[in-house]
């Protein structure tokens, strides 16, 4: 069995790294790199399995110009909404790949433990549960997978806990304290939930690893990238300055902005998100956190 994992920055060498135990693994991106697994993209597309991590806001683009469906079970690893549209990944996916033929990666993750083989559990979601309990074969002793069918509750769980991580770091960053910041992790898993719901996802992916698992590992640690926006934001710095420092994907910005576009539309009541999107676009903190707290 070979698996082609498409995208070598962080979550795709991680995961690479982590599948390499019982497996051959190749790897791609766009930028070469100097790796002995290091391949074409048409010697990563014949591969049995994929492994995508591409971010949400750059995948549907990349699959017009780059994918070609031979059949290939697919994981998607992103996590996000994309911002134009205010799709979820499996909507922009199923143009492409048959539901029978992908699931969705979901859970309580930084690439940096995994590349330490540090115990971690994750959750393949998908329609075809045999094809979900197979990838999870796929994976090395120190990752426990869990498999669900509630592919729209984990792609919430998995966009919806970054931007919550965005007002965490912003909590932190304004010394605001821990009652504060288990105030808004709380109330933050309560608002993807009511969100995720209105989409069909189930309510216990909520309370499980997708949900609260990994939202509480994501807005409880400068570890994440969405985590440090939030404490830049609260230090006054910009957007580009904040991407400019951090050099790596924060897919929390590009899921605000999309969750504003969606609330706005569909008239739904997403306070957190709303001033995450209203700070990134220049709202003073310290106001966003005196209408949380009194709106
Ligand atoms: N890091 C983590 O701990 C985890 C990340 N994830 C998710 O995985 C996804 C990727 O994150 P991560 O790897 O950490 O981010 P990085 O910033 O480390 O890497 C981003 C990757 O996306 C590629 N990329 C960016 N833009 C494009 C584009 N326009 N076309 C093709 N490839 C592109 C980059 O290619 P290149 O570098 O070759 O230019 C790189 O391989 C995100 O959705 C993230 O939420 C999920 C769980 C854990
Ligand atoms: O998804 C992640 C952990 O599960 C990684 O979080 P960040 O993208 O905020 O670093």
């Amino acid at each position: 069995m070979s698996i082609g994992v498409i995208g070598a920055g962080k979550w795709g060498s991680a995961l690479a790294f982590a599948l390499s135990e019982k497996n051959s693994v190749f790897i791609t991106s766009r930028t070469p790199r100097d790796l002995d697994n290091f391949v074409t993209l048409d010697e990563i597309l014949a591969c049995e399995y994929l492994v995508v991590t591409v971010p949400a806001q750059q995948i549907a683009d990349w699959l017009e110009e780059n994918f070609v469906f031979k059949n290939q079970k697919i994981l998607v690893a992103s996590k996000g909404i994309e911002a134009t549209s205010g799709k979820f990944l499996n909507e922009i996916y199923e143009k492409y790949v048959p539901d029978e033929n992908i699931a969705f990666l979901s859970g309580p993750s930084f690439a940096s433990e995994v590349m330490q083989s540090l115990p971690t559990a994750l959750v393949i979601n998908s329609s075809n549960e045999k094809l979900a309990q197979e990838l999870g074969d796929l994976f090395p002793s120190f990752i426990k997978t869990y498999t669900s069918d509630d592919v729209i509750g984990a792609e919430v769980c998995g966009a919806y806990k970054n931007v919550i991580a965005i007002a965490a770091g912003i909590c932190n960053g304004l010394e605001l304290g821990n009652n504060a910041a288990a105030a808004l992790i709380s109330r933050g898993l309560v608002e993807m939930q009511r969100f995720g719901i209105a989409y069909g996802a189930k309510e216990e992916s909520f309370i499980g690893l997708s949900g609260a698992g990994d939202l509480f590992l994501t807005a409880s640690s400068p570890m994440s990238r969405n985590f440090r926006v939030g404490i830049g934001l609260a230090k006054g710095r910009t957007q580009k300055e904040i991407l400019e420092a951090l050099g790596e994907v924060a897919e929390g910005i590009g899921t605000a902005y999309a969750l504003h576009d969606i609330s706005v539309k569909q008239d739904l009541y997403l306070p957190i998100a709303r001033e995450v999107y209203l700070t990134l676009e220049g709202k003073n903190p310290h106001e966003s956190l005196k209408d949380l707290l009194t709106k």
